[in-house]
């Protein structure tokens, strides 16, 4: 299917989840995570969900990484560019909602794409190959592009894979892993 058929079938599909299913399978989402072989690192990146748009909440994820005194890094989007900038979370950071439903810190201690071990990454849609799209303003495939090569790509989704992404594109960065609430993806071997 093309991206464009892809968006529009998975932000219907997360449209008619109710809050409960979201909270459950979150947690489920969470609770694979744990099983995973990445929590040796020091530096996490984490998104934080719109709600208005039924995200994969992440709060549970956020929690692990507090419970093992990982150092957690937040974004803020610039939509002029589609760039992020990054900063640690701390006691004394502010959450912020921007215009766009995005809870955002509203500044810190600026940390560098290069520093990232790990980065969960928000999607519409994945592959069984690893590939992955977004909203479509590639704010991900620009971010991925500047960590460093071995950084940890690691994609939540609600939904199954599909059997295959159409008209992707050389900037597509692919994902390590993607958690489902049934089952981990491994794609890296
Ligand atoms: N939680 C979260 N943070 C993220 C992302 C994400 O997907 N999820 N992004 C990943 O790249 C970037 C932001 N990307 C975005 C791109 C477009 C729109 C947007 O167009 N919002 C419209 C509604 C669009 C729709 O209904 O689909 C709006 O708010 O009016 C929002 C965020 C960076 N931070
Ligand atoms: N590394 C990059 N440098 C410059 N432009 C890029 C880069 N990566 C992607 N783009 C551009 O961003 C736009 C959106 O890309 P794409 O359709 O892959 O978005 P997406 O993966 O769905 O979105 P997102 O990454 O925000 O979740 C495309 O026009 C693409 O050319």
């Amino acid at each position: 299917m093309s991206k464009t058929a892809l968006r529009k079938k998975y932000k219907a599909l997360r449209a008619s989840l109710s809050d409960e299913e979201i909270d459950d399978k979150s947690i489920a989402i969470a609770n694979h995570l744990i099983t995973l072989n990445i929590w040796h690192h020091e530096f996490y990146h984490l998104f934080l969900a719109i709600k208005k748009l039924k995200e994969v909440e992440t709060e549970y994820v956020l929690n692990i990484l507090l419970g093992k005194d990982k150092n957690v890094v937040l974004s803020k989007s610039n939509f002029q560019d589609a760039s992020l900038t990054h900063y640690l979370l701390t006691d004394t950071t502010k959450i912020k909602v921007n215009s766009f439903g995005i809870p955002e810190p509203e500044a810190g201690i600026p940390i560098e794409a290069k520093m990232l071990d790990v980065v969960f990454i928000p999607l519409l849609a994945f592959d069984k190959k690893g590939n992955r799209i977004g909203y479509g303003k590639g704010f991900y495939d620009r971010f991925l592009a500047q960590c460093k090569e071995d950084v940890i790509k690691i994609g939540l989704s609600f939904f199954e894979p599909e059997d295959h992404i159409a008209d992707l594109s050389t900037t597509d960065i692919p994902l390590d892993y993607c958690i489902t609430p049934q089952q981990v993806y491994s794609f890296s071997s």
